[in-house]
């Protein structure tokens, strides 16, 4: 049984986003909006994350309007932000970038 995460503070999470630019923090939650070049792309990196969470067994919440993808990160059980969606938001990050360079 893994052990629970334990919800980071706010220190924890500014240091955490600092090594992900891309990301900014909204309450409990990470965020990150990026543009697909089209829609199939968008869907591909979609699925690229979704193989990442799925291995990780933390997962995104997902908002897909036309290119325009949206990435929320929480930990749901804990009902705050831990390491689990820092580490998640790294995987997204080379998911997609690796989507893209494939594209
Ligand atoms: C049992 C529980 O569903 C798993 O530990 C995972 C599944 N994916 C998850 N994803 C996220 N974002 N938060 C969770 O608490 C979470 N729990």
């Amino acid at each position: 049984m893994s052990k629970r995460p334990e919800r980071l503070t706010d220190q924890q999470i500014a240091d955490g986003l600092q090594q992900l630019p891309h990301w900014h923090r909204e309450g409990d939650a990470l965020l990150r909006t990026l543009q697909a070049p089209d829609f199939p792309t968008g869907i591909r990196m979609v699925a690229a994350v979704a193989d990442a969470a799925e291995a990780m067994d933390h997962h995104p919440d997902v908002d897909i309007r036309w290119r325009t993808l949206h990435f929320a990160l929480t930990t749901h059980d804990v009902g705050g932000v831990t390491t689990l969606d820092l580490a998640l938001a790294a995987a997204i990050d080379a998911a997609v970038d690796t989507v893209l360079s494939s594209s």
